[in-house]
């Protein structure tokens, strides 16, 4: 478990006209350990810019990124990183692709096949263990790379949209295993859509950001919400609708449709 302290970021991309393009800027966010946090907005807001920065994938301009303390300098196994394409190998089983992170990380074989099997096991996924990838259904394949991370033992997870790809019963259904394994592993969880609905329902905060450079303002944050619901969410209640439109007013306001 880590918690997180974001101050000041802001990043430029330099474009290929020669001009900058100012994606974000002034975003700080502190997120406790353990806590479960989502980030939603309009495309181009800078959602996975903060993910990526965070990731240690890109560096930020200006600003400190702060995870458990310690700067973030670059890549980390410590940051788990699931994306929409599950980006799993090919060429390897289930029970590979899991056993990989923990033998690169120097775990003896059978002790990274424990591994492989209790994680497997987390996601519901352990009669597959020998099927390769591309034998598997998309919410298998991301319950697969969800696996993959934890077998790392991340003291923050960071998803980027990891549900985007499937249908609504499979996301669904990986929704209520998300917070079933973030309850059982406490771990501090940056989880990026586009979905309000899907943000309330996973997350103790929702980070709403809006502006990006399309709307003629950097990205930023425009409000931290507080989701004050019992761990047991019913999508249909009034509570939840009015978080949702309260979201979503937010959203919308300031961007222009054409
Ligand atoms: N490599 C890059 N070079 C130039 N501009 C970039 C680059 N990556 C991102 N941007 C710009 O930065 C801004 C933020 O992009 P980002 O992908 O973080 O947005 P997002 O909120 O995640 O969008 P989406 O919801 O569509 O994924 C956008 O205006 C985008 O065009």
């Amino acid at each position: 478990m880590a918690d997180i302290s974001v101050a000041g970021l802001a990043k430029h991309y330099d474009a290929t006209d020669g001009s900058t393009v100012i994606a974000m800027t002034d975003v700080s966010l502190t997120v406790a350990s353990g806590e479960f946090v989502a980030v939603v907005g309009a495309s181009g807001c800078g959602k996975s810019t903060l993910l990526r920065i965070l990731a240690g994938f890109e560096r930020a301009s200006a600003g400190t990124v702060l995870v458990g303390g310690v700067a973030v300098a670059g890549p980390s196994s410590d940051r788990g990183v699931v994306f929409q394409d599950y980006g799993l190998f090919p060429w390897l089983t289930t029970r590979e692709n899991v056993a990989f992170g923990p033998r690169q990380r120097g775990v003896d074989r059978k002790a990274a096949a424990a591994l492989s099997e209790r994680f497997l096991h987390t996601v519901g996924l352990a009669m597959v263990a020998d099927k390769y990838p591309g034998e598997l259904s998309g919410g298998m394949q991301q319950r697969v790379a969800i696996a993959r991370v934890l077998a790392n033992n991340p003291a923050l997870l960071l998803m980027d949209e990891p549900f985007g790809a499937l249908d609504a019963l499979t996301r669904s259904d990986l929704q209520i295993e998300l917070r079933r394994i973030h309850r059982q592993t406490q771990t501090t969880v940056l989880f990026v859509t586009h979905s309000i609905e899907e943000a309330i329902f996973l997350a103790d905060r929702v980070v709403v950001m809006t502006g990006g450079a399309a709307h003629g303002v950097p990205g930023h944050i425009r409000a931290i919400v507080p989701v004050h619901l019992p761990a047991e969410r019913d999508v249909n209640s009034h509570e939840f609708n009015e978080i949702k439109r309260e979201i979503s007013a937010m959203v919308h306001e300031g961007v222009d449709y054409v």
